[in-house]
């Protein structure tokens, strides 16, 4: 599942966490050890990004281990020298375990939470609810929310900022703290990815505090944060012998009046790397694609009929339909051709909506078909497809994905691949600018560029979906979608300095100097 290397990329769900902790805890790493390591690592974030501020550190401890995590923060700060107050909500006489024996090891003040007593404070440590929040906040957590967010105050969260559910992307069910940063600990939890939750938490840092990573073996999460430690070991870089065939043939579904979405898709697919990209299109649309795309093969296809023809090829072994192909029946007739010819496949745009209220027919055509299909909605588009689904992103993609049989990239600025197995990745950053006509197109190029590279679907909508997001950083704002595909080398170079490869392509070049 993961890269051989498969550093960090899981993330783990509140559950999968307080396993962590019992398993760390059964291996020999005593509970209190975990909670110094990580009241240290908050302590050492407020001291290295904080230390400009004046006034004095607040921090809010609740009635469990977050809050035994905030005594550790409070004693490590002041030992620092930092002026530091301490709040608890709740009587001390109700700590327990290792939450007590922090308070214990605490000889400052205990004050009682008050929401007007924040006067002198430069700073808000919020170690009230973590992992535990069962609920939605109230009473004096509820006004503490309030009067810090009324009092402008900058905000360190505890593991998850109090009032957000670790588990859960959607917007909190009661108040919450808006962080300015949040520290977590060993890995990621999904409220630290999906949006909105994400939001709330500012930067998340995650620190290690000395739960042994063998413990992800017993685990075995299922959940990975986007990134080229989950799919980087098997990106197929061309080797120096290859030649075009070994790279695949992508054959990409074009539209007669909206002619643009296909010729990204297609430049896309030859920038990622497809050996060959083939465009089959009306012959009345030709002239258009073949004068713009040299690079590019042209195929006349009138009918469905034609499209069938098209794939008798078994080298043109990976198919895009879609992108401005139009709704209508001849659409829905070439995604069925492709789905029946066992191809890997990309169904993107035109190719989802054509089947709205026919999923029945799509997902038993996807679950019996010999190849893997990947399907690409944005938001309305998923909607349309699968009205029944509620839920945050990731929910949604993971339902998705395992009624279709597919693997479903659901768009967004937290775009979710899933996989039928309910494996799925996260995407956490993706810049606002890509939210621009066409944008998916590319995106689907792209998938099936890789596809046709031979890269598992899982991992080429992943690797696909990153290295998009990495483009348009990179290009910047003002970015339309023609200037994607040529901004992909950049982000590859990166990539193969990265996977090591950048000796064989340095020794290629020098064979050739
Ligand atoms: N491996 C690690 O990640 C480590 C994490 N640590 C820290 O431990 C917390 C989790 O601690 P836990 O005691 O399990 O839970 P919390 O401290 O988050 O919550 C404490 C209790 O609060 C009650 N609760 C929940 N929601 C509310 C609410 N809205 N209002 C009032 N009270 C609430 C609930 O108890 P109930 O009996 O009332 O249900 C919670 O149990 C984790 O976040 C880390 O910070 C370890 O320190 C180190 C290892
Ligand atoms: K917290």
């Amino acid at each position: 599942m993961l890269s051989q290397d498969g550093s960090g990329a899981e993330i783990l769900t509140v559950e999968e966490m307080y396993s962590a902790d019992r398993l760390a805890i059964a291996g020999g790493v005593a509970g209190r050890d975990l909670m110094e390591a990580a009241g240290t690592a908050v302590a050492d974030s407020v001291l290295l990004y904080e230390s400009s501020r004046a006034g004095a550190v607040l921090v809010l401890c609740g009635p469990g281990n977050n809050g035994g995590d905030g005594f550790v923060v409070a004693r490590r700060l002041k030992a620092a020298g930092r002026a530091v107050r301490l709040a608890l909500l709740g009587d001390r006489s109700a700590l327990t375990g290792d939450a007590a024996a922090a308070a214990a090891d605490w000889d400052g003040e205990i004050e009682v939470l008050d929401p007007a007593g924040l006067e002198d404070v430069a700073l808000v440590v919020d170690a009230l609810f973590g992992a535990g929040l069962n609920r939605p906040l109230d009473g004096l957590s509820a006004a503490m929310v309030e009067a810090v967010e009324r009092a402008g105050l900058p905000v360190l969260a505890v593991d998850v900022p109090s009032g957000l559910a670790g588990d859960r992307g959607d917007a909190p069910d009661g108040p919450a703290f808006r962080a300015d940063r949040t520290v977590t600990f060993f890995r990621k939890k999904p409220a630290h990815l999906i949006v909105p939750a994400r939001f709330f938490c500012g930067d998340v840092q995650v620190a290690q505090i000395g739960i042994p990573e063998s413990v992800l073996q017993e685990i075995s999460p299922r959940l990975f944060e986007n990134s080229p430690a989950l799919w980087l070991a098997g990106f197929p870089w061309r080797p120096a012998e290859a030649h075009k065939y070994q790279a695949g043939h992508a054959l990409i579904s074009g539209g007669t009046e909206m002619t643009g979405a296909a010729q990204l898709a297609s430049r896309a697919a030859l920038r990622i790397g497809a050996g060959l990209v083939s465009l089959a299109c009306s012959p009345a649309s030709l002239p258009i694609y073949a004068l713009a795309n040299p690079s590019v093969i042209t195929l006349a296809v009138g009918a469905a009929a034609d499209f069938v023809a098209a794939l008798a090829d078994p080298r043109r072994n990976a198919v895009l339909v879609g992108p401005g192909n139009g709704v209508g029946a001849d659409t829905r007739e070439r995604a069925i051709a492709a789905l029946e010819a066992g191809r890997s496949l990309v169904l993107d745009a035109d190719a989802l909506t054509v089947f709205e209220g026919r999923t029945e027919e799509l997902f038993k055509l996807t679950a019996a078909s010999a190849g893997e299909t990947v399907l690409t909605p944005h938001d309305g588009e998923f909607r349309r497809l699968f009205p029944g689904i509620a839920g945050d992103p990731l929910e949604r993609a993971r339902v998705a994905a395992a009624q279709s049989g597919a693997i479903v990239v659901l768009k967004g600025p937290d775009t979710v691949v899933a996989a039928p197995d309910r494996r799925a990745s996260i995407n956490g950053s993706a810049p606002p600018w890509l939210a621009t006509a066409g944008t998916g197109d590319v995106l689907s190029g792209m998938i099936v560029g890789l596809l046709a590279q031979g890269m598992p679907a899982f991992l080429a909508a992943g690797a696909a979906v990153w290295i998009h997001a990495q483009a348009a950083f990179a290009f910047g704002p003002g970015m339309i979608s023609e200037d994607l595909p040529d901004a992909l080398p950049k982000v590859l170079a990166r990539l193969s300095d990265e996977a090591g490869r950048a000796v064989d392509y340095r020794k290629i070049v020098n064979n050739f100097r």
